[in-house]
């Protein structure tokens, strides 16, 4: 297939005139010699000017060679030997184990700034646990703890020189690319906006996640000596910070027989994120359409968000590309980490609470939290939650509208958040109009986001648009009742309250017109439920806490989505 238009005229970080590179651009795929130790170096004379001088198709044959002579350790063979030593269930093993590798921009919790960082720091550990050997390759965006130097680097992109850091944790090879343009303040932008070199920063996170299997020795789950991962990957690259991922597989290393193989498949968790300056107005290459137009395989994360991507109103501007490809587009809903997110557990809360004491815990929590705002200790006064970004996407405009009327129903009004100035001072209006009622703090706060989803009768979220949502998941773990607009993943994992079904149905409230007389009418029917009729508000409680939203049923569907894109050739080649 050719390669689609969006790739020619190169990339902000090869700024190549061809798709494909010249031999003397690929150096950094080392020769195919003995597993390297720790602590040796590409830099140098040695293997990269090796690989330099050979040309990468002599590099491939010497791997096919050794392949041969020494047959690769078959992922299928190993023992679904896990992360906190839980084993994949006999009747539940993957028919096909694999060497996977996650490319992201963030993995919780040594980097998060939304959700992303949540799903990529627990669903690796899931598929760990069915049986996988799994890699994450993220950057190192600061000194982390209890991760050492592979003493590993390789050149990419003319003279940058990556290093690779390495922890083993929850089953899974964590990875973080070390490079000096990732050690800044923030993730991705400052108080001027977005860093004006992150399409830079992201072509070197996937050239290194690209390189990282063939050079990296890692010690297998079982233990015993490092082995490289090979070439026989499952690439699953992350929003756009990964999209480029399967270019290079399909523009740089197949074309010179490596990586023939692998498949990557690009997972889509939001497709409104600022890659640069100018990116989403069409004015720079844009990484995700790319990625989009060259994966194997497309996945979003909820099938309501899958379909809503392929239309005008939720593709932003991607529709027909999507469009395109939604024979190999799946959604699948996202589990959450069930070992952070657990009231029975959880670190951050005032009384630890199951769903058989959940009333109790539930309560005194509310109290807790009341006193540590400043806010009146009233168990009967019911306490409604927002927690997200102050952005476009979430939303948080929609709730200040309806404030004034919230406050004359005699709720209390908490909302964290983080985001647009206009939002943000937002927050600090809602807290000084009305400081016996509402709270609204200003900035990330891991443990109040826990502290507030215990304390919370119900969960605002009213987002425009939302791929999945993880509060929503959360919340009803934590006994909260979320009121949520009908999109996406919300209207995929919020169950609309039914009274009159045998047995009743329903873990929340949805609306479908984004506009305050929507999210009223749903808060609305939220209280009069929890003031007139306690009973069935416990039901809906209970049902959201017994939901199943742990990974391993999510896990189960990306293996299938695995499955089939292994059965088929390359998209391109
Ligand atoms: N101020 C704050 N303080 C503390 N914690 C805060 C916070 N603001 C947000 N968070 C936390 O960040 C996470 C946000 O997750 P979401 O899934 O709701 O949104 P996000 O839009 O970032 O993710 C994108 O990717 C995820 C993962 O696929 C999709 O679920 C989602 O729909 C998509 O938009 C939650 O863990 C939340 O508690």
């Amino acid at each position: 297939m050719a390669l689609p238009g969006c790739l020619q005229g190169g990339s902000a970080g090869a700024r190549s005139r061809s798709c494909r590179p010249r031999a003397q651009r690929v150096a950094p795929i080392a020769p195919a010699a003995a597993p390297l130790a720790y602590g040796r170096r590409f830099r140098g004379p040695q293997p990269a000017a090796v690989a330099l001088a050979r040309g990468v198709g002599e590099v491939a044959e010497q791997r096919r060679e050794r392949a041969a002579a020494e047959p690769a350790q078959q992922p299928a063979a190993r023992p679904a030997a896990s992360a906190n030593g839980k084993r994949a269930a006999e009747d539940d093993r993957p028919a096909n184990l694999r060497n996977i590798v996650f490319v992201s921009s963030e993995a919780a919790p040594w980097s998060k700034t939304g959700g992303l960082g949540d799903v990529v720091g627990s669903l690796p550990g899931a598929l760990a646990a069915r049986g996988h050997r799994v890699m994450v390759v993220v950057p190192r965006y600061a000194e982390y703890e209890d991760t050492h130097d592979t003493g590993v680097t390789v050149e990419l992109l003319g003279h940058s020189e990556v290093g690779y850091f390495h922890r083993r944790h929850k089953g899974v090879d964590w990875v973080f690319v070390d490079h000096v343009s990732y050690k800044r303040p923030n993730l991705y932008a400052d108080e001027l906006g977005p860093y004006g070199d992150n399409q830079f920063r992201f072509t070197l996170l996937c050239l290194a996640a690209c390189e990282a299997p063939l050079h990296l020795p890692l010690p297998p789950a079982e233990g015993g000596e490092p082995t490289l991962y090979g070439e026989d990957i499952t690439f699953l690259a992350n929003d756009w910070h990964g999209s480029l991922v399967p270019v290079y597989l399909a523009a740089k290393y197949r074309p010179h027989g490596v990586y023939t193989n692998a498949r990557s498949v690009l997972a889509i968790h939001n497709p409104h994120q600022r890659q640069g300056s100018y990116a989403e107005e069409g004015r720079s290459v844009n990484h995700l359409k790319a990625g989009i137009a060259t994966a194997d395989r497309l996945l979003t994360v909820s099938p309501g968000y899958s379909t809503e991507i392929t239309t005008y109103l939720g593709g932003w501007g991607l529709e027909g590309l999507l469009g395109a490809r939604q024979p190999v587009l799946s959604g699948i809903v996202n589990g959450i980490d069930e070992d952070e997110w657990d009231p029975s557990t959880d670190v951050h809360l005032a009384r630890n609470y199951s769903l058989a004491d959940f009333k109790a815990g539930k309560a005194a929590n509310k109290a807790a939290l009341q006193k540590e705002l400043g806010l009146p200790v009233d168990p009967d006064v019911p306490l409604l939650c927002f927690i997200g970004r102050l952005d476009f996407q979430k939303g948080a405009d929609l709730v200040l509208q309806v404030a004034p009327w919230l406050m004359s129903q005699g709720v209390q009004l908490i909302c964290l958040g983080t985001g647009t100035p206009d939002l943000e001072s937002g927050l600090r209006w809602l807290e000084s109009s009305f400081p016996e009622q509402a709270r609204g703090w200003v900035g990330f706060n891991v443990a109040m986001s826990h502290k507030m989803t215990a304390a919370a009768d119900v969960l605002l979220m009213p987002s425009r648009f939302e791929p999945c949502g993880l509060n929503q998941l959360y919340a009803m773990r934590y006994g909260a009742v979320p009121v949520a607009h009908k999109t996406g993943g919300l209207r995929d994992t919020v169950i609309d309250f039914d009274p009159f079904a045998q047995p009743p149905v329903g873990t929340g409230w949805t609306f479908s017109n984004f506009e305050a007389g929507g999210l009223m009418h749903a808060i609305g029917t939220a209280l009069t439920t929890l003031k007139k009729h306690p009973g069935d508000f416990e039901g809906i409680q209970r049902r959201g806490m017994a939901r199943d939203s742990s990974w391993n049923g999510a896990a189960r569907e990306y293996e299938q989505v695995f499955d089939w894109m292994h059965m088929d050739p390359p998209y391109c080649r």
